[in-house]
C-alpha cells in the first residue's frame, strides 16, 4: 500500500501545510506562511511540539490575544489578496472561544484563515478536563461548536486519520474564490499527540489552481447588451474586483466608454483615486460624487460586490424602479442580488471579454464625471479647513453638543483639532504607498469618504464585520504581508482600549507598525447614532461618576510598551509627529486628541436602517421613528 510515515496528528498537519501551493495566472507560490499561536495545555504538547521540532518553512509567531493574532492572520491574507494565509492555533476552552470573533470577521469579509482551536479529549478519559463545558444533555458539545456559525468549513479530528479528509476539504474551501473564508479544524488535545502511519502520498506537493472562471457566451452577450442599452452606467467596484486584480480591465472599460467608478469599503483602492473617473467610496459612507452617480444611474455594473446595507444605503440609494443591475461575481448567490443580470465569472476575465466587445459605445455623461469629482474635491478641501472656535463653532455633526459642551471637551482633552482636518493632514503626509487599516467607529466613515488612496491596494478597511480591535492587529498582519511598506492603524480610543495586545507581538518580532489613535473620549459614532435618533447622550461618552470627561494618557501607555510615542493637539505637531514616525525603526503611536462631532457627516443618499423605538415618551424619538418608516415605505424590500 505504499510508503507510510509515522507522525502525530499535529506533525502530519504541519507537514501537509508545508506542501500547499497556489497557482494564479501561472505563478506558483506557497500558500501557508506560518502559524500564530497562544499555547495552553490544549496545544502546547501537540501542535507546540510539532512546531518546535519540525516546522519546515512555516514561520511561527507567538500571539498575545487569540482574537488579536487571528485578526492579524486575517489582515495578512487580505493584504495578500487572499493568495497567502496563516493558520492560528489556540488552546481549548477560553483560548478557542477568544478566536470566535476573529473567525466571524474573516467569514463576513470572505478571507481565508485556517483556525485550529484545540478541543477536549476525544477519549474522554480525564473528563471533565480543565476548561471543559459539561452539558447535561450531551458530552459531544464543546466550546468549538461555536465555530460552526462562523466557519465556511468545520471539522473535528477525533481520530488521527480523519485529518487527511478534513485538510483536503478545508484547503479546497480556502483556495476557492467563490467560497473562501475561515476553515476550522478542531483538534482534541489527545488526538494532536496521537501517532498514525500516514501514507506518504498525503504529503506530496499539492497545487491549488485559482483558474479564472470565464463567462459563457450567453452571459457575455447579455452583459454587452445591458451596457449598450444603458446611458448612465456606473462601475461599482467591490472586494471581489480587488481580489481578482481587475484594476486594468476596470480602468480600460471606464476610459473607453466614459463610465464613472465608485467603490465599496472592500473595493476601495482597487483603482487609484487619482484616476479621473474614480468618484470614491459610495453608500452610507459615500462621497457626494459617488452617491450622486449611483442615484442617477440606469445601470449598476456590480463587480465582486455583496451589496451590503452600507453599500446600498439599506436599499434606498439606487433608483430601483429604473436602474438595472449587471452583477459580475464568482459567487452565484451574490450575482443573483437585485434580480440583476448574472455573470458568474472571475471579474478580471469577465471584464476582459466584455472590453473586447464594447466597440463604439459611449455613456451619455460627457463632462459630468469631471464636475462631480471637482465638486467632491471642493468639499474635501472644506473638510480639511474646519477650524474650531470657542464662540460659535458648528461641527460637522451639528446640533448634538452645544458650544459649552464642545468647549468642555476642548478643555478636558486640551485640544482644538477636528477629526477631518487631522485625517486629511495625515493623508497628505504619509508615503503614498503606506497601507492604512481601519475597521470600527467613526473613522471608517471618514476613511471611506475622505482618504485618497493613490496607490492600489493600500486601503484596508475591514467593514464586513466592523470589529473593534481589528485595527492594531490588522496593521501587524498587513506589515507581515508587505514589509517594505509602512503600515498604519487608524484607530479610535474605544477600539484601542478594547484590543491592542498585538502591539507587543509587533515589538517582539520587530515588525514596525504605526498607530494613529484618535482620542475623542468616547464611542463617538454610537453617540452620534443615538443623538441623531432623538435619544439623549447616555453610555457612549467616557465620563466619570462626576460627569467629568476622561482624559486618558495613551502615549504613556504606548511608552510603557516600548513604542515611540507622540501626543498631538494641533496640525503642526501632528505633521511633525507623522514625519518623525516615518524615520523610526521601532513601532510608533501618535495620540491625536480630537474634538467630538468633528468627523464627516453623510451626504445625499446616506441613509442607514437602524431599529428605532416605535414606542417612546420622547417626541424626538417618535419623530425619528416616523421618519424611518417614511423612508422604509420607499425602500426596496428585498
Ligand atoms: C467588537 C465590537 N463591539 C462593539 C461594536 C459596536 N461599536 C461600533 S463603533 C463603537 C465605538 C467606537 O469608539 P471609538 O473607537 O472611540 O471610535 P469613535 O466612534 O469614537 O471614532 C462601538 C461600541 C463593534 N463594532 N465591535
Ligand atoms: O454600530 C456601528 C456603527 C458604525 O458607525 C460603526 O462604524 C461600526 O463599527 C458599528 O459597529
Ligand atoms: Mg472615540
Amino acid at each position: 500500500m505504499g510508503e507510510k510515515i509515522r507522525l502525530t496528528t499535529a506533525q502530519a498537519l504541519l507537514k501537509f501545510l508545508n506542501q500547499q501551493y497556489i497557482s494564479v495566472d501561472g505563478v506558483e507560490t506557497p500558500f501557508v506562511e506560518g502559524v500564530f499561536h497562544v499555547y495552553g495545555h490544549g496545544n502546547v504538547l501537540g501542535l507546540g511540539e510539532a512546531l518546535e521540532n519540525n516546522p519546515g518553512n512555516l514561520k511561527s509567531y507567538q500571539g498575545k490575544n487569540e482574537q488579536g493574532m487571528a485578526h492579524a492572520a486575517n489582515a495578512f491574507a487580505r493584504q495578500n489578496l487572499r493568495q497567502k494565509i496563516f493558520a492560528v492555533s489556540a488552546s481549548a476552552g477560553p483560548g478557542s472561544a477568544n478566536l470566535v470573533t476573529a473567525a466571524a470577521t474573516a467569514f463576513a469579509n470572505n478571507i481565508p484563515v485556517l483556525f485550529l482551536p484545540a478541543d477536549t479529549f476525544a477519549t474522554r478519559q480525564p473528563d471533565p478536563v480543565l476548561q471543559q463545558l459539561e452539558h447535561e444533555h450531551s458530552t459531544d458539545l464543546t466550546t468549538n461548536e461555536a465555530f460552526k456559525a462562523v466557519s465556511r468549513y468545520w471539522d473535528r479530528i477525533d481520530r488521527p486519520e480523519q485529518l487527511m479528509s478534513a485538510l483536503l476539504r478545508a484547503f479546497e474551501v480556502l483556495t476557492n474564490p467563490a467560497t473562501t473564508g475561515p476553515a476550522t479544524i478542531c483538534l482534541p488535545q489527545d488526538v494532536e499527540a496521537m501517532a498514525y502511519d500516514y501514507p506518504a502520498s498525503f504529503f506530496h506537493k499539492r497545487v491549488h489552481y485559482i483558474d479564472r472562471k470565464l463567462p459563457t457566451q450567453r452571459e457575455l452577450d447579455g452583459a454587452i447588451a445591458s451596457i449598450n442599452q444603458s446611458k448612465r452606467p456606473v462601475l461599482l467596484v467591490g472586494g471581489g474586483a480587488k481580489y481578482s486584480e481587475a484594476k486594468d480591465e476596470i480602468v480600460a472599460l471606464s476610459e473607453k466608454a466614459n463610465i464613472p467608478i465608485v467603490e465599496t469599503h472592500a473595493g476601495k483602492s482597487t483603482v487609484e483615486f487619482t484616476h479621473k473617473n474614480n468618484l470614491g467610496g459610495n453608500g452610507i459612507l459615500g462621497t457626494s460624487a459617488a452617491n450622486k452617480a449611483v442615484m442617477n444611474a440606469d445601470l449598476i455594473i456590480g463587480i465582486g460586490t455583496r451589496y451590503t446595507d452600507f453599500t446600498t444605503s439599506s436599499r434606498t440609494l439606487f433608483d430601483f424602479d429604473n436602474t438595472k443591475f449587471l452583477n459580475i461575481n464568482v459567487n452565484r448567490g451574490q450575482a443573483y442580488k437585485f434580480d440583476g443580470f448574472q455573470v458568474v465569472a472571475d471579474a478580471k476575465a469577465a471584464l476582459q471579454s466584455i472590453n473586447q466587445h464594447i466597440d463604439d459605445y459611449q455613456s451619455s455623461y460627457g463632462d459630468e464625471i469631471t464636475s462631480l469629482k471637482q465638486e467632491w474635491e471642493n468639499e474635501r478641501n472644506r473638510l480639511a479647513a474646519t477650524v474650531f472656535n470657542r464662540n460659535d463653532f458648528k461641527p460637522e455633526i451639528a446640533d448634538h453638543f452645544n458650544q459649552e459642551v464642545l468647549n468642555d471637551y476642548a478643555d478636558a482633552l486640551k485640544t482644538e483639532l477636528t477629526q477631518t482636518e487631522a485625517l486629511l493632514k495625515i493623508n497628505d503626509t504619509v508615503d503614498s504607498d503606506a497601507i492604512v487599516i481601519s475597521s470600527a467607529g467613526s473613522l471608517p466613515g471618514d476613511m471611506q469618504r475622505i482618504w485618497n488612496a493613490n496607490v492600489a491596494n493600500t486601503f484596508h478597511l475591514e467593514y464586513g464585520y466592523s470589529s473593534m480591535g481589528y485595527e492594531i492587529a490588522g496593521s501587524l498582519g498587513a506589515k507581515l504581508a508587505k514589509p517594505e511598506q509602512e503600515s498604519y492603524a487608524v484607530v479610535g480610543d474605544g477600539s484601542f482600549i478594547m484590543l491592542h495586545s498585538e502591539i507587543v507581538t509587533a515589538l517582539q518580532y520587530d515588525k514596525k507598525i504605526n498607530l494613529l489613535l484618535f482620542d475623542n473620549s468616547g464611542f463617538g459614532c454610537i453617540n452620534n447614532l443615538q443623538m441623531d435618533h432623538g435619544n439623549d447622550s447616555t453610555g457612549t461618552e467616557f465620563r466619570n461618576v462626576n460627569n467629568e470627561i476622561m482624559n486618558i494618557d495613551y502615549s504613556k501607555i504606548g511608552e510603557g510598551y516600548g513604542l515611540k510615542t507622540y501626543s498631538v493637539n494641533n496640525l503642526e505637531d501632528l505633521t511633525a509627529a507623522v514625519e518623525d514616525a516615518k524615520k523610526q525603526t521601532v513601532s510608533t503611536l501618535i495620540e491625536i486628541k480630537v474634538l467630538p462631532k468633528t468627523m464627516t457627516d453623510g451626504y445625499d443618499g446616506s441613509w442607514w436602517n437602524v431599529g428605532v423605538a416605535e414606542v417612546s415618551d420622547k417626541e424626538s424619538v417618535q419623530q425619528a421613528s416616523a421618519e424611518r418608516q417614511q423612508i422604509l415605505d420607499n425602500a426596496r424590500q428585498y
